[in-house]
């Protein structure tokens, strides 16, 4: 029998037409929705008079436009409308809708795993990009269009052209200080933004083996950054365990039954990628992104790149752009570099594995005065085991806004925005011009690296700067 990759596995357990020289009919296991992108599919199916054909398989959550201060309070026109009609909408169609006040409610990309209800094996869509976030779970989940949204609502079906696959392996151990965000930073820095392109990436390797839930969603998250068209890691116990007793999850003998076949998922021993690049975990530093791409990225003991360090006539180009947008100096180093602002959030690190991680760093230090810094949990949920485990009272007391869960500054799309000309250290994933907000200037770094910029006012060097009080950092990686 062929070897195949999880991708593979995947793939072919949903096709429902395949013909000859066309894409392939895949059947949808989940349709995850928010308020951006769901209006106007949902307006194309009152006009053509249909219906969601599977509101079950269907769940709709509010992330962008919420005000993290006090979210019943919407001031934007556009904010409110998309909000109101997502309400409306999922009323009239029978979908399940964490709304704001919900004990449910977060980023929609934080919230389908922490519901149980991503889950290995099935495949997985939402009219956002960084769906590729679920694949972590050893699910196929990529962002869709507009258009694409409505024929999945119509039909739980999507045509879909089938990507290549893509190994990145990644072997022995990371160094103290460097975390997920900078695996990811690291390989989007050394082979580009648009080394994805028309590929799954599959992430494999110890390094990858011996990380987290929490991280791996980290990863899986910017694997859109790289160009691809999804991220997936193969299910394995670290997946079985987060999921095990998780709201909409099997339960009892349904979920041992379930977790034997996800195990089943797992690329064949031997099974052929289309293409693998190596890395080695040892050789990432903790990084810092110092342009207008992901892929502008150094490690923090890093100098900002001259021009002629560039090989082609375009890439000079856009990075002798990205100086004059980002305010910077060609040989200028990354720890001169003084920040105004710090946000720690986003669907790529605002879990609680992020929020302790950056908690270990800021205990018992203060914000630095030309610093404003805030915390922005990524679901209601993380917010409550936050506050629980009293981390909350431990970033108040060192200056941080603790605020509401929703995308936030990620995008700007709602109040939280970075003043023109303004630096900010960012746990985020996109650091585009006007991002973060006309004129803002958006360095991408891991929650440790954020928090220490907080604390000094520019980016340090935290293998140089010891943070974990004894066993935390153990502590951390088995807690859900
Ligand atoms: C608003 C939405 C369509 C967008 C996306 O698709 O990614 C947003 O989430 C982003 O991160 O830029
Ligand atoms: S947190 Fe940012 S990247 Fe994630 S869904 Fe929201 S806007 Fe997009």
């Amino acid at each position: 029998m062929k070897r195949k990759t999880l991708f593979e596995k995947l793939w072919d357990r949903h096709v429902v037409v395949k013909e000859e020289g066309k894409p392939d009919l895949l059947y949808i296991d989940l349709h995850l929705i928010h308020e951006v992108t769901s209006p106007q599919a949902f307006e194309g199916l009152r006009t053509k008079g249909r219906k969601v054909r599977r509101p079950d398989l269907t769940f709709a959550t509010m992330d962008h436009n919420i005000p993290t201060v006090n979210p019943s309070v919407i001031k934007d026109e556009t904010a409110k409308n998309q909000i109101h009609a997502l309400e409306r909408n999922c009323t009239e169609f029978g979908i399940r809708l964490a709304d704001i006040g919900s004990e449910d409610q977060g980023i929609v990309h934080v919230i389908g795993p922490e519901l149980g209800l991503t889950l290995p094996g099935k495949t997985i869509v939402c009219g956002d990009s960084h769906t590729s976030t679920h694949g972590a779970f050893g699910a196929l989940a990529f962002g869709i269009g507009t258009s694409e949204v409505e024929h999945v609502m119509a039909s739980q079906t999507l045509w879909q052209q089938k990507p290549k696959t893509l190994n990145i392996r990644i072997d022995g151990e990371l160094g103290d200080g460097v975390t997920a965000k900078d695996v990811i930073l690291y390989i989007i820095g050394k082979h580009g933004i648009r080394f994805g392109t028309g590929y799954v990436i599959e992430y494999t390797g110890s390094v990858i083996r011996n990380l987290s839930m929490d991280e791996r969603m980290t990863i899986c998250n910017m694997s859109i950054e790289a160009g691809a068209r999804a991220g997936l890691i193969a299910p394995d116990e670290t997946t079985f365990s987060y999921i095990k007793g998780r709201k909409f999850a099997p339960k009892g003998a349904e979920f041992e039954k379930a977790a034997a076949e996800w195990k089943q998922f797992a690329s064949d021993e031997g099974a052929v990628y289309d293409h693998t690049v190596e890395i080695k975990g040892g050789e990432i530093a903790p990084m810092v992104t110092w342009g207008t791409n992901p892929g502008m990225t150094l490690p923090v003991d890093g100098s900002i790149p001259v021009p002629e360090s560039f090989q082609t006539k375009e890439s000079r180009r856009e990075a002798e752009r990205a100086y004059l947008y980002m305010g910077l100096e060609p040989g200028q180093t990354i720890d001169s570099l003084e920040v105004q602002h710090v946000f720690i959030g986003s669907c790529t690190n605002s879990r609680i594995h992020d929020l302790r991680e950056a908690a270990a760093y800021v205990s018992g230090k203060k914000v630095a005065p030309s610093v404003r810094a805030m915390i922005v949990p990524g679901s209601d949920a993380v917010k409550r085991k936050a506050e629980e485990e009293g981390l909350h009272d431990l970033f108040t007391a060192a200056g941080f806004e603790w605020r509401h869960s929703g995308c936030s500054m990620c995008l700007s799309m709602n109040d939280d925005a970075v003043p023109d000309g303004e630096r900010c250290a960012s746990t985020s994933n996109r650091n585009f011009e006007g991002r973060q907000g006309k004129g803002a200037r958006t360095h991408l770094v891991s929650p440790v690296m954020a928090a220490a910029a907080a604390i000094h006012g520019r980016f340090v060097d935290i293998r140089k700067s010891p943070y974990r009080e004894g066993d935390r950092h153990a502590e951390t990686i088995s807690a859900p």
